[in-house]
């Protein structure tokens, strides 16, 4: 049995199929290749070995769908064409990706054939080891992934040798402000919570509701998280990926340190009629400087005082409150990124072994997706980016498929023009005049500010069919994406893109005498400074980049991803959210409907539908459709094709555009298909009419053998007849004339009983009599032998 649920795609139908099977608890559907998952907020005994067993080497549609079998065919593909392979799970924050990521890695760890568990198990740990630092509760989910992962998986000859993990974006502002309910990184949390008293005097600490960067959302608790065990995890993971002694010691001292400098507070002093920030109190100052082996007189100028050189001279400029509390919170920001992106290295080192050379590779892509806030802000508009690219590279697919499946079963195709979204990410991109673009030039502008760009913004796309003005003055534009239109505010736009390590900070960072954390900052140094090699000397010359920021960053990481993933074949798990609450087992359909819109799926149907949505098998089209032929029967050398062909041509020439025979399907228009199923509906109720006054009449004449035939016509006609609404009219019919049938036998067989014990009983009455009478002729015999005659019998006897 094959489970594609969907063979033609529209709005409505996969929505409906979605509830419906997940009412029954089925959260797997496929629509085509791709699998949706609808978030059941409630586990099923559905991941264990057993499954894993079932659903190892079988291809896709052959099992009830399921996330094995993704990761199944993923994984045979890649040992069968040696090729790479890549899983882009994408949905909304609380859909399920980062839990779908989980157990795709297991199951690759449960099939691979390697003999080496270490490093499996090292790819497996790294996961909690990255949840705790990059993962934080928030209102949607109480475990959000807060940066976007690649992870690659590396196998020779079906073994894993390695992995290497990307990650995309991590939410700085979180790690000093967080909305209410909401909470910083969980490993602050784990870390205070599980720390003996000792252990937190020897850093300094206290219990989280004392650090302002961990009390900003309230509460601290997660119901059902146990902050404690979680940290142990977390340690024994550290062990098991070998960072050493030393180097979790840094880890702890840097996350001390964060919470240390977000206790930092300032006065306002008056100096030469201007107001200028001073340190409130040096105790947060000593301990940092303290954890971080820094100077701490550096420490409190880079919190207090704007650095400038010229002419070898260094000026500085007393920083005002607002401009002091920016410098503490970036210098909290720049640790705990650095110490983020040097931990991902850090894994990578470990799980990312040489071996890596003429293997093939299976990744999963779990990134963040398409964000429509009442306020967006410039990280929904990368995030949105990312996803247009995303959309675009997954249309691209699609489209592939499509012409691949068009030029396998023969069809013209050359009609059949499919749109693109490459237009919204022009306008979006850093090309040349796209709005990322325009951000990053007023970014290296000092005197630019968030208006000046929107003007240019305006400016350069006021005419875009794809951008759109306000009404009034607000400090927005919209852009239509191809999930929707969405509005962007520009507040902050500026700043929060030139948001990368500020010089600094690195800078007091690398003078650091912790080798480790002076390394972390120094490798992030080397690479901003680009070696080019000089025409004239023929030396290295070190040139001074222009400013990254964070735009151009994420948007070279991205084209690379693309690249990469480019060339591998591509599978896709679309997640589903089925309701806001996190209530299990609970569909909303607004919610789902505007996920389909978001996730592509609707784009999806978009494309199928401008060439032919609807393909069926030759077999199943002529069973569906055989009516049409209007009684003429089907020859014995007539194949499938000429069949299709007549029942397509009934309609008449008008409709030949709508439809094409293939190879092995007919495919047709969506409204064609109606038409056809109106048509034939049409001729099988009328049909199925007549057969039941027929079995009607028989049944009145009591003509058993012609009831009994139209019965099996009427039988076979409800198997042929697949569509649902003849179906109900047809078995209706069915189910009467069976019962009438049923009782009309059951009387027969009464009778006929009745007749048969008459006839018994006459016949043992007939019996009874012959022992009867002769009984009596023995008894007349033997009477008339003692009196010396003979009976009349034994006369009859002696005459013959
Ligand atoms: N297959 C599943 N079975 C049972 N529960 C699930 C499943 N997938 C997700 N969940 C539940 O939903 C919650 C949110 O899932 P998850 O963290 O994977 O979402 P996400 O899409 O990664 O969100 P974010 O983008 O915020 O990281 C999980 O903590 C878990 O309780």
């Amino acid at each position: 049995m094959f489970y594609y649920i969907f063979s033609d795609l529209n709005e409505h139908s996969i929505l409906d199929n979605l509830k419906s099977r997940y009412g029954r608890g089925l959260i797997y559907t496929y629509t085509g290749s791709i699998l949706v998952a609808v978030n059941p907020y409630k586990m099923f005994n559905i991941y264990g070995l057993d499954m894993v067993k079932r659903y190892e080497g079988k291809p896709l549609g052959e099992l009830p769908p399921h996330l094995f079998a993704i990761g199944s065919v993923s994984y045979t593909k890649m040992i069968k064409d040696n090729e790479n392979q890549v899983l882009i799970i994408s949905g909304e924050s609380g859909a399920g990706k980062t839990e779908s990521t989980k157990l795709v890695m297991q199951y690759l760890a449960a099939v691979n054939r390697s003999g080496n568990n270490l490093i499996t198990e090292q790819i497996l740990e790294a996961n909690p080891l990255l949840e705790s630092f990059g993962n934080a509760k928030t209102i949607r989910n109480d475990n959000s992934s807060r940066f976007g992962k690649y992870i690659e998986v590396f196998f020779k000859n079906g073994a894993i040798v390695g992995a290497k993990t990307a990650e995309y974006l991590l939410e700085k502002s979180r790690i000093v402000t967080q909305a209410p309910e909401e909470r910083n990184y969980h490993v602050f949390y784990e870390m205070l919570e599980e720390l003996s008293d000792e252990q937190k005097a020897k850093y300094g600490l206290q219990t989280a509701p004392k650090y302002f960067y961990l009390n900003q959302g309230g509460s601290a608790l997660i119901r059902g998280r146990d902050d404690a065990d979680n940290y142990r995890k977390l340690t024994a993971a550290m062990d098991i990926l070998n960072f050493e002694r030393q180097e979790q010691e840094t880890i702890v001292k840097i996350l001390a340190s964060v919470l240390h400098i977000g206790n930092v507070y300032f006065k306002v002093v008056q100096e030469n009629n201007h107001d200028r920030a001073e340190l409130g109190s040096d105790a947060e100052i000593k301990w940092v400087a303290h954890l971080l082996d820094l100077s701490e007189d550096w420490l409190k100028q880079a919190l207090t005082s704007k650095v400038t050189e010229a002419r070898g001279d260094r000026f500085y400029t007393p920083y005002n409150l607002d401009q002091a509390l920016d410098a503490r919170d970036a210098v909290a920001k720049a640790l705990y990124c650095r110490m983020f992106s040097w931990l991902v290295e850090r894994i990578n080192m470990i799980i990312c072994r040489a071996e890596r050379e003429k293997s093939t590779s299976l990744a999963v892509l779990d990134i963040f997706g398409f964000e429509d806030f009442h306020f967006n802000s410039f990280e929904q508009l990368c995030i949105n980016y990312a996803n247009e690219t995303l959309q675009f590279f997954f249309n691209q697919h699609i489209f592939r498929l499509e012409q691949k499946e068009y030029s396998k079963e023969k069809i013209r195709w050359e009609h059949i023009e499919f749109k693109d979204n490459q237009p919204t990410i022009d306008l979006v991109a850093t090309k040349p005049a796209g709005i990322l673009h325009i951000l990053d030039d007023e970014s290296n502008f000092p005197q630019a500010t968030d208006n000046s760009f929107l003007e240019k913004c305006h400016f350069h796309h006021s005419g875009n069919e794809l951008y759109d003005k306000p009404r009034m003055s607000d400090p927005e534009f919209y852009v239509v994406h191809y999930a929707g239109k969405i509005k962007y505010n520009v507040q902050h736009f500026l700043e929060k893109n030139k948001d990368t390590l500020r010089s600094d900070v690195i800078e007091l960072m690398c003078e650091s005498k912790n080798q480790i954390l002076s390394q972390m900052f120094k490798d992030h140094r080397d690479r901003l400074i680009t070696k080019t090699l000089s025409k004239t000397t023929g030396r290295y010359v070190t040139v001074k980049p222009r400013t990254t920021t964070v735009a151009a960053s994420f948007n070279e990481s991205l084209l690379s991803l693309i690249d990469t993933m480019s060339r591998c074949n591509p599978f896709f798990v679309r997640c589903i959210k089925p309701n806001a609450q996190k209530a299990p087992m609970t569909f909303e359909d607004i919610v789902v409907l505007d996920q389909l819109r978001y996730t592509g799926m609707l784009e999806t149907i978009r494309i199928r539908k401008m060439g032919y949505p609807v393909r069926i098998k030759f077999p199943h089209f002529i069973e569906r459709y055989r009516c049409l032929m209007k009684g003429e029967p089907i020859r014995s050398n007539q194949v499938p094709w000429d069949v299709c062909k007549v029942i397509l041509q009934s309609q008449g020439p008008e409709f030949k555009d709508e439809y094409q025979i293939g190879a092995t399907k007919v495919f047709m228009k969506e409204a064609f298909e109606s038409r056809l199923d109106t048509a034939a509906g049409a001729i099988k109720r009328a049909a199925a009419v007549r057969l039941q006054t027929m079995v009607r009449t028989f049944l009145v004449r009591n003509r058993h053998q012609k009831l009994r035939s139209a019965v099996t016509r009427l039988q076979r006609m409800v198997r042929m007849w697949k569509t649902r609404r003849d179906f109900r009219t047809v078995r209706n019919g069915i189910v009467l004339a069976q019962a009438q049938f049923r009782m009309f036998s059951q009387r027969r067989r009464y009778l006929k009983t009745r007749e048969n014990l008459k006839h018994r009983l006459e016949e043992h009455r007939l019996h009874r009599r012959k022992q009867e009478v002769q009984a009596k002729m023995e008894k007349e015999r033997r009477g008339n032998m003692a009196m010396g005659c003979v009976t009349s019998s034994e006369c009859n006897a002696a005459m013959i």
